[in-house]
């Protein structure tokens, strides 16, 4: 039966400061690296380990898979990056502070904001601090402006179908390393949750899910791997 593991990277310094990250590259902190570890070792302590990884081109993403698959003794697998992969795009919210927002904004407009199914954050002002543009990862490649989880569906869901969903019916072990957002993508999409029901479901830092497959591919209930 194939299995898919999604696994949100470990805690990051922007998780850690309650900053507004999308896809600005931040990295893990040092209880980020011991989530992404204890990932991994609870892979190997479960007999589940990954044949073949996906991931962001975000380092906190990318060192959060390399991290999990060192401790499970399998770093030697292939592994595909795609910026499909990558966190919702934040918009001019990038780097701003959580609370801060919160206490100009109200409380209600960055719910909407952070959880709405489709009201994107206001878009990045082109030129500034946290403009993407000239980062060569992203060559060619239209960065969007901003996006909402609607939107962020909108670039996962052809990759899953595309990329990662035949390694599974090639009976693949697969493993995600991306994020809370594009992890909720997936999410909605492998368990069939309403566009209301989504603004619920958080996905926790470095703590493997899992879903096995049957011979059709259809998934099963999702569970978390240390609850097995
Ligand atoms: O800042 C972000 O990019 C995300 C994930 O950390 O935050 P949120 O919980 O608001 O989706």
């Amino acid at each position: 039966m194939p299995s898919l593991i999604l696994v949100r990277h470990g805690q990051s310094q922007w998780n850690l400061e309650n900053r507004f990250t999308g896809w600005w590259d931040v990295d893990l902190t040092e209880k980020g690296v011991a989530e992404a570890t204890a990932a991994g070792e609870l892979l190997a302590e479960k007999g589940l380990l990954p044949t073949i990884a996906f991931t962001s081109l975000q380092k906190r993403a990318i060192k959060t898979l390399h991290l999990a698959l060192e401790a499970c003794g399998r770093l030697w697998i292939p592994e595909f990056k795609d910026w499909r992969l990558n966190e919702r795009h934040y918009g001019g919210l990038t780097g701003l502070d959580k609370a801060a927002t919160a206490a100009l904004h109200g409380d209600e407009q960055v719910k909407i904001w952070r959880r709405s199914f489709d009201i994107p954050p206001p878009p990045l002002a082109a030129g500034g601090e946290f403009d993407l543009a000239a980062d060569p990862r992203y060559a060619g490649i239209a960065i969007p402006s901003t996006e909402s989880l609607k939107l962020t569906i909108e670039r996962v869901l052809p990759y899953w179908e595309a990329t990662i969903r035949p390694q599974l019916a090639a009976g693949q072990t697969v493993i995600v390393a991306a994020h809370g957002n594009s992890l909720r993508a997936l999410v909605k999409h492998l368990s069939n949750i309403s566009d209301a029901d989504i603004t619920d479901l958080e996905i926790p830092t470095g703590q493997p899910i899992i879903y096995d497959f049957d011979d059709a591919l259809v998934p099963g209930e999702r569970h978390y791997l240390k609850d097995r």
